[in-house]
């Protein structure tokens, strides 16, 4: 269990965090989410003592942080970043291995690690051990810098933005295998990020910040329903914007020849009527009822790329 107790980081005249209290359980998912400036990525970092707090603690399973001396306690608490920061010169292998080398495990129970973790993320062991962070895609790399920050098996792992560099459809894609693996390896995870959609997707409990104040710490759900304040309601707004832009375009849109299992959508279905459909049926594709012609289909890509390009047609103002 982490606890963080009254913290406070003044920088000069900036008041970047202002006495924020709560509570991480062990084995969870916790998203700080807030806008720019909100001192999200301050109070994620004094965790780890990357930045020393003004006034107030953190406890790591009952021990003051403070007490630790910081190059010990960063060993002990995982730390990935946008950009996952991999060392270009180093293989994948030793990307991943660079702490467990530093607490000296021997040699087998570092490449078991490796592979373990490699398998974990769905990249084939003998096929990536060896290989460089610029021969990987993008996807990829990202997964490498979650995986070294799980290698040591740490008490913690902080996040920051850890999606923030990924496209769209590979951010959605990530942010799934993190929650399986997360469930899996029973890890504890701090994430920062500025997006409330993933927010709720990803945390167990979501904690608001706004001008350098926790204003609001509770389970998805929660927020969604009853955001405590105007700022919190007005970013869960923004978060569900893409379902209701979903439900003013026509799937007719992006209806395309081919056939799918399953009874035809009415023709004037929505994309979100279709993408309902998909995901109650478990199909990938859902049949279109077309004007004078055979049924088309609509896909779930189809739907997501659409989603994506945003309100971009005339007269579908979200
Ligand atoms: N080292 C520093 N020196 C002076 N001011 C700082 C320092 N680090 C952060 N700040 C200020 O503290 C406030 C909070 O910054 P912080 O980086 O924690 O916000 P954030 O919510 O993570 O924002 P972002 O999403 O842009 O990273 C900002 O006003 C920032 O300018």
């Amino acid at each position: 269990m982490i606890e963080i107790d009254g913290i406070t980081k003044r920088f000069g005249e900036t008041l970047a965090v202002d006495s924020v209290t709560m509570t991480v359980e062990t084995g969870t998912i916790t998203v700080i989410v807030g806008t720019s400036g909100s001192g999200k990525t301050t109070l994620m970092r004094m965790i780890n003592r990357l930045e020393e707090p003004t006034s107030g603690e953190v406890r790591i399973n009952g021990e003051r942080t403070a007490d630790s001396p910081p190059h010990l306690l960063r060993r002990r608490i995982g730390y990935a970043i946008q950009g996952h920061g991999l060392f270009p010169h180093h293989t994948v292998a030793r990307n991943i291995a660079a702490v467990p080398r530093l607490l000296g495990w021997d040699r087998e129970t570092i490449d078991a690690r490796v592979d373990e973790l490699l398998s974990l993320f769905g990249m084939e062991p003998a096929a990536f051990r060896s290989r460089y962070p610029q021969e990987l895609s993008g996807g990829q790399q990202q997964r490498v810098g979650v995986a070294r920050a799980l290698a040591s098996r740490p008490d913690l792992l902080l996040m920051d933005e850890p999606f923030g560099a990924l496209d769209p459809i590979i951010r959605a894609r990530a942010q799934e295998d993190l929650r399986d693996i997360q469930r899996k390896l029973g890890s504890t995870i701090v994430l920062v990020t500025h997006d409330m959609e993933e927010a709720i997707r990803l945390g167990d409990m979501v904690g608001v910040m706004d001008g350098g104040r926790l204003v609001q710490y509770a389970a998805p759900e929660e927020i969604v329903a009853r955001p405590a304040t105007g700022f919190v309601a007005d970013m869960v707004g923004d978060a569900e914007r893409p379902m209701r832009l979903l439900s003013l375009i026509p799937a007719a849109e992006i209806v395309e020849e081919g056939r799918a299992d399953g009874a035809p959508l009415p023709r004037d279905a929505t994309l979100r009527d279709a993408l309902s459909a998909c995901l109650w049926s478990g199909r990938d594709a859902v049949p279109l009822d077309r004007e004078g012609q055979a049924p088309g289909r609509v896909t779930l890509d189809g739907i997501r790329a659409r989603a994506e390009a945003g309100p971009t047609t005339e007269g579908h103002a979200p």
